[in-house]
């Protein structure tokens, strides 16, 4: 199976795992990226069976509303009932490094509100240890260098996203050279340097749920 086909399978299993569930007055977190893409897609689907989503991303925002779906603002709604998105790394704790797209922060926002967060991702993301993918870190632009040279005291190789600019108007470094076996210690160490808007570990907000699209179906996982 090719890379799409399998993020297309998790997309499904995704929609066959929520799909009982919803409830009427349900709000959906939708997640970004090319396996958010396909969840989008069929969620359309079953779009009358609950109210509406929170998007993660502009982007996301805009394939939702392109499928008739309603998107809300975050403040205008009590919580969200499952939050779906896919990960750039994923390990058995169901920690994840995420922001391979720049939406990170948005991400961790709607990850925090969401009484149930399901990760969505094709097998080449499942890995022992986090840190083979660039960790991405969302900063104020003019806190650029000086957030750099404090990664580097992490131990990181901070690389500036050339060209991108977020959602919320900031840069993203990408840290290589990351071999990250205290996933939550990190997660603080990088988020309290001044400048960093957030970092692309969810291991204090983790999955819940894990549907890893192999070539041998879709494995469900939960936290180990
Ligand atoms: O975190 C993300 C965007 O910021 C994405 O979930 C992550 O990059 C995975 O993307 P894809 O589904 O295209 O492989």
């Amino acid at each position: 199976m090719t890379q799409d086909e399998l993020k297309r399978a998790t997309a499904r299993a995704a929609i066959d795992y929520i799909a009982p569930k919803l409830e009427a007055d349900g709000i959906v977190g939708v997640g970004t990226g090319s396996t958010a893409n396909f969840f989008i897609d069929m969620l359309a689907e079953i779009k009358g069976r609950f109210d509406g989503t929170v998007a993660s991303s502009e982007a996301s925002a805009e394939r939702l509303k392109s499928h008739g779906i309603p998107v809300y603002d975050l403040n205008a709604v009590d919580g969200i009932q499952v939050y779906v998105d896919g990960a750039d790394e994923a390990n058995a704790a169901l920690e994840l490094i995420k922001g391979g797209g720049a939406a990170l922060t948005r991400e961790k926002i709607v990850a925090a509100c969401s009484d149930e967060f399901v990760c969505i991702a094709d097998e080449s993301k499942w890995v022992p240890v986090l840190g083979t993918f660039p960790l991405p870190v969302e900063v104020i632009p003019m806190a650029r260098s000086l957030v750099a040279r404090e990664i580097v005291k992490l131990g990181g190789d901070p690389i500036y996203r050339q060209g991108v600019t977020t959602d919320n108007g900031n840069v993203i470094l990408d840290v290589h050279n990351l071999h990250i076996t205290q996933p939550r210690a990190l997660e603080e160490a990088i988020n309290n340097i001044t400048g960093v808007v957030t970092n692309g570990l969810f291991a204090h907000r983790p999955a819940d749920l894990l549907l890893l699209g192999t070539a041998a179906g879709v494995k469900t996982f939960t936290a180990s």
